[in-house]
């Protein structure tokens, strides 16, 4: 039964897209992940929540090799990434917090680029980037400068790079940052559809409505570690009828709002 048991765990761990375990990263001396524990399969949409600087952005940099000097292990496609060169770089989209878009040129030269820096053919880079420049509404604006794009426009042109090369495991941190209700509607169903073709998507965001809606996993990081992971119904069985809001205020044990709001207006009111 034993044996049954860890030949099972271990198959499981294999299925694993994406693995962690014991993830620590200290910067200075001070421990922003302090023993992270995750795995992510196919077809999961993982809601990647947790208060300001709780370490969701150094969790996912490090899964993307751009942060060094943790300890713990990151396996993704079954591989240590430590070992794992550069090659399951291929298979990864990625969407940053902060947008650096090359904004001297235009979207169709950007994403042919970024395309091709993912090893798609010249004319098959700019075939998709035109397709999904469509598809975002944007053909209008394909051949102008990105400089010249509203935040929307330059965050559409940022999801578009992510997903060109067909990736398995998407990386989105904030993606609906600055889009209109109807562009969210579609990145929506877009991720729906992608995660039902056995894509991963793992994202972070402090929109808590569209977390609880989308997401088909939710994974609380709080203190350095995993302090809730589950449906939103999961969640909600353990913490009372209440909205996803209403749930991280509780599973960080946060109460304060009132009185910080207050302290504010009062020093502001302060001769
Ligand atoms: N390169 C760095 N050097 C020093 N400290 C860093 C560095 N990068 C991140 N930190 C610190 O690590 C902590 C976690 O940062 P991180 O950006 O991962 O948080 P986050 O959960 O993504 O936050 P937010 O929700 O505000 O985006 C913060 O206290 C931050 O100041």
């Amino acid at each position: 039964m034993e044996a049954m048991n860890v030949e099972a765990a271990s198959r499981e761990r294999e299925e694993a897209v994406l693995s962690i375990r014991d993830l620590r990263m200290n910067y200075d001396g001070r421990y922003v992940l302090n023993g992270v524990d995750l795995e992510a399969r196919p077809k999961q949409i993982i809601g990647y929540i947790g208060p300001n600087g709780a370490g969701k952005s150094t969790t996912i940099k490090i899964m993307l090799g751009l942060v060094k000097g943790y300890t713990g292990e990151v396996r993704l496609f079954g591989q240590d990434i430590k070992e794992a060169g550069t090659e399951y770089k291929r298979r990864i989209g990625y969407v940053p917090e902060t947008a650096e878009l090359y904004d001297s040129l235009t979207a169709r030269e950007y994403l042919t680029f970024t395309g091709e820096l993912y090893g798609l053919a010249p004319e098959s880079a700019e075939r998709k980037a035109k397709a999904l420049m469509d598809g975002f509404g944007l053909s209008h604006a394909i051949d102008s400068r990105v400089s010249s794009y509203s935040k929307g426009m330059k965050q559409k042109v940022l999801l578009a790079s992510s997903l060109l090369h067909d990736p398995d495991l998407i990386f989105l941190d904030e993606p609906l940052s600055g889009l209109d209700a109807n562009s969210v509607m579609v990145i929506k169903e877009l991720l729906e559809l992608l995660a039902s073709r056995g894509k991963t998507i793992f994202y972070s965001s402090h929109i808590m409505d569209v977390v609880e809606k989308i997401s088909s996993r939710i994974v609380l990081l709080s203190g350095g570690r995993v302090a809730a992971d589950g449906s939103f119904e999961e969640l909600r069985a353990r913490g009372g009828e209440k909205s996803l809001e209403e749930l991280f205020n509780q599973l960080t044990d946060f109460h304060d709002h009132r009185i910080i709001a207050e302290r504010l207006v009062t020093a502001l009111e302060e001769r």
